[in-house]
């Protein structure tokens, strides 16, 4: 593929002390890619997301999303980067429907596009039957695919994601991997720590740690 990558590592290091959270790691995503990034526990896969999403600051080498250094602080960076690195807080006296529209309308407004765009992922992650719950009434699964659709609901060039497999059955995760390439196809670009095979399988490029 051409063209200029959205994301992009170079020699990209963390270290604390003496320990190495990260060793120097080097890659590009174009638009539209689904990369993976797999390791062992504690090669670092947690604390490269944590260095693109800018939650973690590099000790040594660099990291760019949409050809920019890295910058929490930036609302261009936040608008571009969606991501469920850190849990998602939610509301315990919302339902699931209402807090996925809230989520669609702060960045569609509170237009009917909002709930559109919220009905369309709820359906695409198989939570129509659940809409109307609150967080506490639904199982880890379901709750995995609540946070899933917080973080797809909205826009986003760059989406991260730290083992979207969690808690999920063979089923769910081939669905999770069939809506990645579906957004991927339309141009986003993915970066996805993962244990899971399916999930390997389905995408462009990968980075391996450790
Ligand atoms: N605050 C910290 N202080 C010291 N070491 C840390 C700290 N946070 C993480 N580490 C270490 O950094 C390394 C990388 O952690 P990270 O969470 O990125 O791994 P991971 O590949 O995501 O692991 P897993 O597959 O278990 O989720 C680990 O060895 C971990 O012990």
């Amino acid at each position: 593929m051409s063209g200029v990558p959205v994301i992009a590592a170079d020699r990209a290091t963390v270290t604390l002390g003496e320990t190495t959270l990260l060793a120097a790691t080097t890659f590009t995503v174009m638009p539209g890619e689904l990369w993976g990034v797999t390791g062992s526990n504690g090669s670092g896969k947690t604390t490269l997301l944590r260095a693109f999403l800018g939650s973690r600051s590099l000790t040594d080498g660099s990291c760019s999303v949409g050809g920019e250094p890295v910058d929490m602080a930036k609302p261009a960076h936040r608008r571009l980067v969606a991501s469920l690195v850190e849990p998602i807080p939610v509301a315990r006296d919302m339902t699931l429907r209402e807090q996925v529209t809230l989520v669609a309308a702060s960045w569609y407004g509170n237009a009917p596009e909002a709930a559109e765009h919220a009905g369309r992922i709820i359906e695409q992650l198989g939570l129509a039957s659940l809409g109307e719950r609150f967080p506490h009434q639904v199982s880890s699964g379901q709750a995995q695919l609540f946070s899933l659709a917080l973080t797809f609901v909205r826009p986003a060039g760059v989406v991260l994601l730290d083992e979207p497999e969690r808690h999920l059955d063979d089923h769910r995760i081939d669905l999770v991997a069939g809506l990645l390439t579906e957004r991927a196809r339309e141009g986003t670009a993915f970066l996805i720590a993962t244990h899971e095979a399916a999930l390997v399988e389905a995408c462009d490029g990968r980075v391996e740690l450790g």
